[in-house]
């Protein structure tokens, strides 16, 4: 079965309406002010809701206060939250007690060490996702990770990988990690934010084929 796949960053209803009928199986909102592709809260539920059932639905939040989270959770109520930034497990549990969504967890991952580290979210998180480093922002940077890293690792939990993901290179991604997942954003992006219906396409026919 090929992977499933994750559309991240869209901010428009049409961008939301593309991913799906091109046949994503996830979308990702982002909802961090510094992100080109952030959407406030009002536009996330209405994106939410647009989606419906179709589609699991992701909110991406970076370490959002106690208060920021609960708003958007229950303004948006997400199938997932996607913490991406220096969350604990000990906040992520706290979420994963009060609100009915999956919990994932995005880690930049540099060396063989991260696989070491990231063994703390084992029983909260309900996935991880291995990005690539955090740089200016910690995601949605095109930048690629050292896919060789996760070469025979055998996973603890279920995951994914993002990061510098294009219609070109994922098939050979998918070889070398056997990624269950794959996450894109800028990747199929004509600008930051804006979303390239044949690029999407063209991701989505890529990882059909794996
Ligand atoms: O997309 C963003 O702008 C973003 C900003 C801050 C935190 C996370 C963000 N995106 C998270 C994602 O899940 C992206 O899809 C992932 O980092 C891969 O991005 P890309 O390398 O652009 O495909």
């Amino acid at each position: 079965m090929p992977p499933l796949v994750k559309i991240c960053g869209l901010t428009t209803p049409q961008a939301v309406d593309d991913a799906i009928r091109l046949g994503a199986t996830h979308i990702g909102l982002v909802h961090y002010e510094p992100s080109q592709r952030h959407v406030d809260l009002k536009t996330a539920a209405e994106l939410r809701k647009r989606a419906g059932s179709r589609v699991k639905v992701a909110l991406l939040l970076v370490n959002a206060s106690q208060q920021l989270t609960g708003d958007a959770l229950g303004t948006v109520r997400p199938d997932i939250v996607q913490f991406h930034g220096s969350e604990t497990p000990e906040w992520l549990a706290v979420v994963k007690r009060l609100v009915p969504a999956e919990i994932w967890k995005a880690v930049g991952i540099k060396d063989a060490g991260t696989l070491e580290r990231m063994q703390k979210y084992r029983g909260i998180a309900d996935r991880i996702l291995f990005d690539a480093p955090a740089a200016a922002l910690p995601g949605g940077t095109g930048t690629r990770f050292d896919w060789s890293l996760l070469k025979n690792h055998r996973h603890s939990m279920d995951w994914g990988i993002a990061g510098g993901l294009t219609p070109d290179n994922v098939a050979q991604a998918i070889a070398e990690t056997g990624a269950p997942l794959v996450d894109v954003s800028s990747g199929v992006e004509s600008a930051p934010g804006v979303k390239d219906v044949d690029k999407v396409a063209a991701f989505l026919k890529a990882v059909a084929a794996c």
